[in-house]
């Protein structure tokens, strides 16, 4: 029975080859986008128990062998350069489906791959759970709720998203990447789990990936102004990545289908976001503002209430303390020490 009372068929055989030698003593987990932010850190997560054998798939679009490079060579570790727009036969038992450009810069830059990616990606890893009878974890987003007119935003929301505007490639491609996880749980009766992950931050984020926790951080470190795209009162809400990370662990391996709002209910607008980064990184920096793009979502905070309740999960780390794990990875990586 799913979460919402809806009946479902029972979930298809495993696959034979699971029955052979190898997976008895092993879960075999594919991370789809584990190159990418979120997933590099997910991957540490389940390497760090030993029963876990790691399979990442990544087309290097956003992601980075560097971000994996601990792993690279490990026996439980295997990286696999491939597109989710086309199949991919594995033999695992779960699978986390992260593949997509999450920045709104990267995103819009094809739009048309970024909705491939959503639809036909999320078909092809449906279409292989449907084969070997894995679970399947979607990395959905508070981006389906558009531009909210519910504040703060709670699962049963149905949002309020511009169908043809420049973010809907990956809004609505999230949208109907939603659809077909339900459609192929209640039709063929695969294992789902779908989390709405509200803006997420930490080391790791390309230092030119856009967003704007990234981009405040590596504007400070630069002595270069704070870009806050007006008008500079739209809220976002900023969860630390192993908060996040241990969310879709605990999701994955629980009993419910979700969606389940996973983020930090912390809100900032920009212009405050700006003045935090100010104030731990660069008291002397410049804070500017800068036209916006269209469609901003003025407002994003989760209600987690279900997560509370379902998954026995809240984050753990406010903003002030998760920005100086990011600066210090940021300035390692540019080669700027912190001034004395
Ligand atoms: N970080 C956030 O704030 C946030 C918020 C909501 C949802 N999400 C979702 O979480 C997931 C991970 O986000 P992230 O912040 O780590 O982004 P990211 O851009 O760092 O990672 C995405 C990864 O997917 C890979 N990828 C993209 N298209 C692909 C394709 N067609 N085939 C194979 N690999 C592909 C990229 O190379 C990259 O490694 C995404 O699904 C994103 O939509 C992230
Ligand atoms: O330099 C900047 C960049 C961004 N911003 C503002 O900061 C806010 C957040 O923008 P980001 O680009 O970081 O991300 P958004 O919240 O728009 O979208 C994000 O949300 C949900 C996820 O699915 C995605 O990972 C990401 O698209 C926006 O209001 C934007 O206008 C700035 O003020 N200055």
């Amino acid at each position: 029975m799913a979460s919402n009372g809806q009946s479902t068929k029972p979930p298809p055989n495993p696959s034979p080859l699971r029955s052979a030698k190898f997976f008895q003593a092993n879960m075999r987990i594919l991370v789809t986008g584990g190159a990418g932010f979120i997933g590099s850190h997910l991957v540490d997560r389940l390497m760090q128990n030993e029963k876990n054998e790691v399979i990442v798939a990544d087309n290097y679009f956003t992601g980075s062998k560097d971000n994996l490079k601990q792993w690279i060579g490990h026996p439980r570790f295997e990286l696999i350069r491939h597109d989710v727009t086309e199949p991919l036969l594995v033999e695992v038992d779960q699978i986390y489906h992260l593949a997509c450009p999450a920045s709104p810069i990267f995103y819009k830059y094809n739009p048309v791959k970024t909705i491939k990616t959503n639809v036909m990606g999320t078909l092809n890893m449906l279409g292989l759970a449907k084969r070997v009878g894995a679970r399947i974890l979607l990395t959905s987003t508070s981006e389906v709720y558009g531009d909210p007119l519910v504040h703060p935003q709670t699962e049963d929301y149905w949002g309020n998203v511009n169908p043809i505007g420049v973010r809907s490639c990956y809004d609505e491609g999230k949208r109907v990447a939603e659809t077909l996880m339900f459609d192929y749980h209640r039709q063929h009766g695969i294992e789902i789990r779908i989390a709405r992950i509200f803006n997420t931050y930490g080391p790791r984020m390309n230092i030119d990936d856009g967003r704007v926790v990234s981009n405040f951080i590596a504007q400070a470190i630069r002595d270069e102004p704070l870009t806050v795209q007006l008008p500079g009162t739209q809220t976002r809400s900023f969860c630390y990545v192993s908060d996040m990370v241990d969310g879709l662990i605990r999701l994955m391996e629980g009993n419910d289908t979700g969606p389940i709002n996973i983020g930090n209910p912390g809100e900032f607008t920009m212009l405050e976001l700006a003045e935090n980064v100010k104030e731990l990184i660069n008291p002397d920096v410049k804070i500017i503002t800068v036209e916006n793009t269209p469609d901003d979502p003025r407002q994003r905070k989760p209600d987690i209430t279900k997560a509370k309740e379902l998954l026995g999960w809240e984050p753990k780390i406010k903003l002030r303390d998760g920005l100086p794990f990011m600066e210090e990875d940021f300035r390692q990586r540019l080669g700027v020490p912190k001034k004395a």
